[in-house]
């Protein structure tokens, strides 16, 4: 089968700084990927390349075999992204947005209110549908957000943090989307910070750190038995006790 993602090599250098080290990302098509690492390990560098967002210094990168930067269109037409810091539309509402969305995709209209109206119910922003989207929470830009991402029932879903400043029902509500959706044969890759979350999520785990993936695989084989936010600081070199060294004055109380 081919792999919904397959970079080889891929690099993005910022000055001095190496943000992606020649990373050979890799996920099977139906996956629930999780994309772990610590901050600036180079998880939104990464996405960014593979989605098109940001060109690669060298290397290349392959959606379901397609070449990223030279099947631009067609690539594009399968990927839904829900990137970092989404922008969107703010003087519209959240209803204008999807239906703006899908007449971009070239979904016809009578289509693009039925999917809208779905998932708007589905993410529960039926009542919030006519308000401008400027006047959303941070929860509430990221569901629809997802909404607009998933509008045109794309092949390969890439969610940069897709559950920051998400409720707990509006995530198991995101949880069971997204589950259904990877059923059918599609596939999702995410970026967390949660080991929990990916854990339980996800089937397939690619650890990232200082520009390199240090880890890849089955969740079971990346964990090796352990849980993984264990198997996680271990692989990036983090310890419990870290955390513990310096700020010894931090809680001192002063002396009289
Ligand atoms: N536009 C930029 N200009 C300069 N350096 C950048 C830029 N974007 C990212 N970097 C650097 O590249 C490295 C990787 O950053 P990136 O945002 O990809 O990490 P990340 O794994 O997504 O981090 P986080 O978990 O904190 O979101 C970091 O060292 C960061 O400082």
């Amino acid at each position: 089968m081919t792999d919904a993602v397959r970079t080889h090599g891929l690099f993005k250098r910022y000055g001095q700084q190496i943000a992606v080290a020649e990373v050979d990302l890799v996920v099977p098509a139906g996956s629930f990927a999780g994309l772990v690492g610590p901050n600036g390990a180079g998880k939104t560098t990464t996405l960014s390349m593979i989605t098109g967002l940001l060109r690669p210094d060298g290397g290349t990168a392959e959606v379901d075999g397609l070449h990223v930067w030279r099947d631009q269109v067609e690539v594009k037409a399968r990927i839904g992204v829900l990137p970092e810091g989404l922008r969107l539309f703010e003087r519209l509402s959240g209803r204008e947005l999807l239906l703006y969305n899908g007449r971009l995709r070239g979904i016809p209209k009578a289509e693009v209110e039925q999917r809208a109206g779905e998932l708007l119910a589905v993410m529960d922003l039926t009542a919030a549908a006519d308000k401008l989207v400027i006047d959303y929470s941070t929860g509430m830009r990221k569901k629809i957000g997802l909404a607009a991402a998933l509008l045109h029932n794309p092949s390969v879903l890439f969610l940069d943090e897709p559950f920051e400043g998400v409720d707990p029902v509006s995530a198991n509500t995101l949880t069971e989307v997204l589950r259904r959706f990877t059923a059918s044969g599609s596939t999702v890759i995410f970026s967390s910070h949660v080991m929990d979350l990916v854990e339980r999520l996800c089937d397939w785990v690619s650890v990232m750190s200082a520009g390199q993936i240090v880890a890849q695989g089955p969740l079971a084989d990346v964990r090796g038995g352990r849980s993984l936010n264990q198997a996680f600081l271990e692989l990036v070199g983090g310890s419990p006790q870290d955390g513990e060294t310096g700020l010894t004055w931090l809680g001192a109380k002063p002396r009289a």
